[in-house]
């Protein structure tokens, strides 16, 4: 049950807020080179789609569901953002709109229509677990990446054999839980392969395994999230993949090869990226399906971007994306598997903040507020840009001037925005920071004893509810109880 808070001053606000293996039992050389036994040609595999049956639409996509009226006042929905920092706690806050993450999976749905799919959310992107039940019910599976967010997500009620465990470094205890559930698990490495075969063996079940495949290609992302080119850390490199396929064949009671799987970055937005990448992974399931193995997934991770400089500029939309793949998987009679995080979550929120005073270096103005890279570190990590704006008019008097808004960290990388023209703000105003639902909350850290926020969100018809209670200095004291 959501905490009940007391809006009851605001028109918009309704009052309840409402285990190891000792003998190596794998094919050795593991270099083998794959070799595909047709030739190959990316070219022609891409030739192979219908581009009069990809209806891609060029419309700009996920559109901002907070707003400002044209008197000034930023609205989430129809819900005054001014009004909502006057009735809740006096520290920054995560405030969502669940209308758009409704809106946000009903575009994946629509897109995916005639396909048979699973929309696999990546819980690393925002682990609330109100937004995961949200995102359950609107018929969402999840992509895992730790034994906590399997646990999570079992407890937000998804259902197992719509997830997907991912990850170079899967635990051994982790693996059993996922094999005992019956989820999903993407075979990463060898020594990963040998942990899902123990993990297969003490749950005494079958698992079903894809094997993610570098496909090495550029996702044209910061470096930093690029996860499918050739010097990445994920998956196995394609000249060792009839090694893995040896492997799995000589564990017929461990394992199921149900699919291949490639991931290739985040942040993604040009669609001829995944194109590129699911010609490539097609190819690779004919020549699976050709040594035997009833392949029917192909999961094809890779995030697309989103609008974060509020620009207006087109990009790809949902359909964009799978319109781009369609045609490959439907001539495959495949099961497609997506993995969404940041488009699904990112734009449904904003984190508010307070200012706490404007000061001027001489050389910088800065604009400092409650929040910081604690709460939002993409910014500092990154470089990345997210927009910023007032919740409220500014004084007729106040001057426009460019400024850096920063927190009240002890770092020098602790900023939110760098040379932002703003209105000079009053002591107190509330200053949001755009489209932090996606790796923003769930990368939040408690530097500084800065505790992690509240959450909050609106719903639909407009009342406003807690989702996550904010992190409290008893809640750091409570680590020491009794040691
Ligand atoms: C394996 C995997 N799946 C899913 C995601 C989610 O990606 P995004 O948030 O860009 O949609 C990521 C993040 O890059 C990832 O590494
Ligand atoms: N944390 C990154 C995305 C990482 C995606 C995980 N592979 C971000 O904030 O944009």
């Amino acid at each position: 049950m959501a905490a009940a808070t007391n809006f009851s001053h605001s028109p918009f606000i309704s009052k309840t807020l409402t285990h190891s293996l000792n003998h190596n039992p794998f094919p050795k050389n593991p270099t083998l080179p794959f070799k595909l036994s047709k030739s190959y040609s990316l070219k022609a595999a891409i030739s192979q789609q219908n581009p009069a049956t990809a209806t891609t639409q060029k419309t700009t996509q996920f559109k901002h569901c907070f707003t400002k009226s044209q008197d000034g006042f930023l609205y989430c929905e129809n819900v005054k953002v001014q009004e909502i920092m006057e009735s809740v706690e006096k520290r920054p806050f995560y405030l969502y709109s669940k209308p758009q993450i409704t809106r946000n999976v009903e575009a994946y749905k629509d897109a995916l229509e005639g396909l048979r799919s699973i929309i696999g959310y990546a819980i690393k992107a925002n682990n609330n677990l109100k937004i995961l039940e949200h995102l359950r019910g609107l018929g969402c599976g999840a992509v895992l990446v730790s034994g906590n967010e399997l646990r999570l997500a079992l407890r937000a009620g998804f259902d197992p054999t719509r997830c997907i465990f991912n990850g170079n470094g899967k635990l051994l205890d982790d693996l059993v839980l996922a094999a005992q559930e019956g989820v999903f698990v993407n075979v990463d490495s060898e020594f990963d392969l040998e942990n899902i075969v123990a993990a297969a063996r003490i749950a005494g079940k079958k698992v079903n395994v894809l094997l993610r495949i570098n496909p090495d290609v550029d996702p044209q992302v910061h470096p930093y999230v690029a996860t499918g080119n050739k010097n990445s850390k994920f998956g196995i490199r394609n000249e060792k993949l009839q090694w893995f396929l040896d492997a799995v064949k000589a564990h017929p009671n461990e394992l199921k090869l149900v699919g291949a799987h490639c991931h290739l970055g985040s942040t993604i937005t040009k669609v001829d990226i995944f194109r590129d990448a699911a010609a490539l992974m097609v190819n690779y399931i004919d020549e699976i399906r050709a040594q035997g193995f009833e392949v029917d997934y192909l999961n094809i991770g890779g995030g697309l971007g989103i609008d974060y400089y509020h620009s207006g500029a087109v990009l790809p939309t949902p359909r964009d994306l799978i319109d781009t793949v369609r045609e490959l998987v439907l001539s495959r009679d495949l099961n497609l598997i997506i993995e969404p995080g940041r488009s699904l979550i990112a734009n449904t929120c904003c984190l508010v903040n307070r200012v706490t005073g404007v000061k001027t270096n001489g050389t910088k103005n800065f604009v400092v507020i409650d929040g910081s890279m604690a709460e939002l570190i993409r910014p500092s990590l990154y470089d990345a840009y997210q927009h910023i704006e007032l919740v409220s008019p500014a004084l007729p008097s106040a001057e426009v001037s460019t400024f850096d808004v920063v927190g009240p960290v002890c770092e020098s990388a602790d900023f939110l925005g760098k040379d932002r023209e703003l209105p000079t703000p009053a002591k107190g105003a509330g200053l949001v920071v755009h489209d932090a639902g996606a790796y923003c909350m769930s990368m939040a850290s408690t530097y500084n004893l800065k505790m992690r926020p509240p959450e909050y969100w609106v719903e639909d018809g407009g009342s406003v509810s807690k989702i996550r209670q904010g992190e409290t200095f008893e809640d750091h004291i409570r680590f020491f109880e009794g040691l």
